[in-house]
C-alpha cells in the first residue's frame, strides 16, 4: 500500500454517542466483516466491557476500503474509550492517529467528554471531522447539535456537518470519504531509519508480548533484531502484523502503518507503552516524545482470596501490562498476608481490573479501602515521608503536619443542573475557582482534595445530573491538610488492613456508619464480639456482634448443670483459640469500608 492511500484515525465522543456502533459499520461497509459476524458490537468483546457497556482498552483494526475515486486505501482505526477514567488511554491512541471523527449523539447534543476529547485531539494536532449521529432517532435535535458544535471551535464555524445514523448505516459512507479527503496521510520516510510510536502492549500466555505500534518512519520485517528504548531492551520481531480485526500475519509494516509485533518476551517489566522501537542493525537517533506516564490517583490493597498468592501475581503483572495506568507493589498485612498495593486512576478504574481479574484469571481479590498518597511530616525530620498505604500511616505522636494533594476538577453541567452540581461540590470541600460557558453547557473549575474526587464524587455527578455532567481533572500541588488514621478493632485486635485516612471532621459520622455496616458483616462467633474504631488512640464507635448461639451462662434455664457446664467448656475453649487464631474475614466486612462515602 502507498503511504498516500494510509489513514489512521480514531472516533472520539461522549460515552454512549455511538463510536462502537460506527466502528461496527466501518468494519461492515469496508468488509472487514461480513454483516453476520458483527454481533452485538465486535469491538466491545472484553466481558467488562460488555458488561458496563463501555470501551475499556482501545483496539486498532486496519480496513481497506474502495473510495469513490476508485483507488483502494488502508484505512486504521484506532479505537478509544470514552471514560473519564480512560482519558489516559485516549491520549494514547490519539498520538497514533492523524485524524479523528469528533461524533455527536443529535439527541443530547454536545457533552462534557466531547468536550475534553476534542480538547486532547486539538492537543495532538489532529485534524477533526465532526459527526452527527443518530438522526434517525426521534428524539434527535439536529439543529440545535449542529449549533452546540459550531461553537467549539471556529474552524466548525460554517461547516456543513455530516449527519449519520450509525445504527442504520445513513451517512456512513460519507463518513468514509470524509476521511480520505480530509485526514491527511503519514508523512514518513520508508529509508529512513526505524522509528515507531508503542502505543500499547497485549500480553498472551502463549506468545509473549505483543506491541501495538505505528511506524513514523522505516520498516519492520519478520525476524529483524528490535531495540525497545527506554529500557534498551533488545527483542525480535517473531510475527507481525496487523488486526482485522482478528491478528492477521504480514511480512512487512512500513512508515505510516499501525500493527503488532509478537516480540516473544515474557517479563513485563522490560517494556513500556509510549516507548520508541527502533532497529539493532540502523537505529535512530532521536526516540519520540513518548507519553507521561499516568499517575495512579486511588491506591487500594488487593490480597489473595484462596491462597493463590502466585496466580494472583501473575495476573496483575500482565493487567499492569495491558494496562499501563494500572500500577502496584507488593504489600504486607497482619490480618491478611502477602499482597499488592494497587494504583489506580479512579474507582471505576479499580472496579474493572477487579472485574478483569475475575472474569480474564478466575481470581477473586479481598480490596481494601481506597486511599491517596500522603505526604507525612514527622517531627524533627526535614523530609516528608510519603505513605500511600494507611497501614503505615505513622502513629499521631510523631507526626508535626499531614498535606494531601489536590486537584482541579473542570465540570461540564448543563445549565438547569448547576445548582445540584455546585451544592454537591461544595460537600465535598472544594473552592470554586472559575466558570465559564461552552455551547449551551456550564463549565466550573473547582480546586479539590484529590480524595474528594477520586472516591464516590464521579458516580455522585452522575446521578445528581442524571449522566449529563462530566468531570476531567488535573493534579495540583500538595497542601496541608488536618487528617486522622481510623484504625478497627476486632476483639480488641487491630485489623491493619482496615485502616483508613480521613479527614479529621468527617471521622465521626463515618466511624459511626462503618461500625454498624461491621454489626451486620462481621461473622459471628460463639462469644460477643467487640467492633471498634480507634481515632488517636481513642475509640470513638463501637458495636458488639452478638454471639453466633445462646450464651450458657444466660439461658437455657431449662437445661441441667452438667449440660450448661459442658457448653461453657466449649465456649471458653472457642475464646482461647480465637484469641489465636488470625481473623478470617470476608470480603463483605471489607465493602464495610469501601462503601463509606469518604
Ligand atoms: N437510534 C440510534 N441509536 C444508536 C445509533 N448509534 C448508536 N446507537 C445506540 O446508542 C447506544 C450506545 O452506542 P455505542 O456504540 O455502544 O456507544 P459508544 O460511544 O461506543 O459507547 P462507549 O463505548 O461506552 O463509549 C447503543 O444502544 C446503540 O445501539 C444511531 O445512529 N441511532
Amino acid at each position: 500500500m502507498k503511504q498516500a492511500n494510509i489513514r489512521n484515525f480514531s472516533i472520539i465522543a461522549h460515552i454512549d454517542h455511538g463510536k462502537s456502533t460506527l466502528a461496527d459499520r466501518i468494519m461492515e461497509q469496508t468488509h472487514t466483516v461480513s454483516e453476520r459476524d458483527t454481533k452485538a458490537q465486535l469491538l466491545d468483546d472484553m466481558a467488562v466491557e460488555q458488561a458496563h457497556g463501555i470501551t475499556v482498552k482501545s483496539r486498532t483494526v486496519r480496513n481497506h476500503y474502495e473510495a469513490d475515486d476508485g483507488q483502494t486505501y488502508e484505512y486504521n482505526f484506532i479505537d478509544t474509550p470514552g471514560h473519564v477514567d480512560f482519558s489516559y488511554e485516549v491520549s494514547k491512541s490519539l498520538a497514533a492517529s492523524d485524524g479523528a471523527i469528533l461524533l455527536v449523539d443529535a439527541t443530547q447534543g454536545v457533552q462534557a467528554q466531547t468536550v475534553a476529547n476534542l480538547r486532547l485531539a486539538q492537543q495532538n494536532h489532529l485534524v477533526i471531522i465532526p459527526v452527527i449521529n443518530k438522526v434517525d432517532s426521534d428524539a434527535a435535535d439536529v439543529p440545535r447539535t449542529e449549533a452546540q458544535i459550531q461553537k467549539l471551535d471556529p474552524a466548525f464555524e460554517n461547516l456543513e456537518m455530516l449527519k449519520i445514523s450509525a445504527k442504520t448505516g445513513m451517512g456512513v459512507h460519507e463518513v468514509l470519504e470524509a476521511i480520505r479527503t480530509t485526514i491527511p496521510a503519514p508523512t514518513g520516510d520508508k529509508t529512513a531509519p526505524l522509528k515507531a510510536l508503542v502505543f500499547d502492549y497485549m500480553y498472551d500466555a502463549f506468545k509473549g508480548i505483543i506491541a501495538y505500534v505505528r511506524l513514523i518512519d522505516g520498516s519492520i520485517k519478520a525476524d529483524d533484531a528490535l531495540l525497545l528504548m527506554a529500557e534498551q531492551t533488545k527483542v525480535s520481531a517473531n510475527s507481525l502484523g496487523y488486526f482485522a480485526p482478528n491478528m492477521t500475519p504480514i511480512g512487512e509494516l512500513n512508515a505510516g502503518d499501525v500493527g503488532y509485533v509478537i516480540t516473544g518476551l515474557k517479563d513485563p517489566q522490560l517494556v513500556r507503552v509510549g516507548d520508541t522501537m527502533t532497529a539493532v542493525a540502523n537505529p535512530t537517533t532521536e526516540p519520540l516524545a513518548g507519553y507521561e506516564p499516568a499517575k495512579s490517583m486511588v491506591f487500594a490493597g488487593f490480597y489473595p482470596k484462596d491462597n493463590n498468592y502466585n496466580e494472583l501475581k501473575l495476573a496483575i503483572e500482565k493487567l499492569s501490562l495491558n494496562d499501563s495506568s494500572f500500577h502496584y507493589s507488593l504489600e504486607n498485612s497482619e490480618a491478611l498476608g502477602a499482597g499488592f498495593r494497587c494504583g489506580f486512576l479512579g474507582m471505576l478504574h479499580l472496579q474493572i481490573i477487579r472485574e478483569r481479574l475475575q472474569d480474564e484469571y478466575g481470581l477473586e481479590v479481598l480490596t481494601t479501602a481506597p486511599n491517596v498518597t500522603y505526604h507525612v511530616h514527622l517531627n524533627g525530620q526535614t523530609e516528608p515521608m510519603i505513605v500511600n498505604n494507611p497501614i503505615n500511616f505513622p502513629e499521631f505522636s510523631k507526626i508535626e503536619y499531614v498535606e494531601e494533594p489536590f486537584v482541579k476538577a473542570e465540570i461540564t453541567t448543563p445549565n438547569e443542573l448547576l445548582s445540584d452540581v455546585m451544592k454537591l461540590a461544595e460537600k465535598h470541600k472544594s473552592t470554586l475557582l472559575d466558570m465559564d460557558n461552552q455551547a449551551d453547557l456550564i463549565v466550573l473549575t473547582y480546586k479539590m482534595p484529590t480524595s474528594e474526587v477520586a472516591y464516590e464524587f464521579f458516580n455522585q455527578l452522575k446521578s445528581v445530573s442524571h449522566g449529563y455532567a462530566t468531570l476531567d481533572t488535573t493534579a495540583l500541588d500538595y497542601e496541608v491538610a488536618d487528617l486522622v488514621k481510623v484504625e478497627v478493632d476486632i476483639n480488641y485486635a487491630t485489623v491493619d488492613a482496615l485502616s483508613f485516612v480521613v479527614h479529621r471532621q468527617d471521622a465521626d459520622k463515618l466511624t459511626q456508619e462503618l461500625v454498624k455496616k461491621l454489626k451486620v458483616a462481621v461473622p459471628r462467633r460463639l462469644y460477643p464480639t467487640p467492633v471498634q474504631a480507634v481515632v488517636e488512640g481513642k475509640a470513638v464507635a463501637r458495636v458488639d456482634i452478638p454471639p453466633l448461639r445462646k450464651n450458657a451462662a444466660v439461658s437455657g434455664g431449662k437445661k441441667s448443670i452438667s449440660k450448661k457446664q459442658a457448653l461453657l467448656r466449649r465456649q471458653g475453649v472457642n475464646k482461647r483459640q480465637s484469641a489465636k487464631n488470625s481473623i478470617d474475614l470476608p470480603q463483605a466486612v471489607f465493602n464495610a469500608v469501601l462503601e463509606l462515602d469518604l
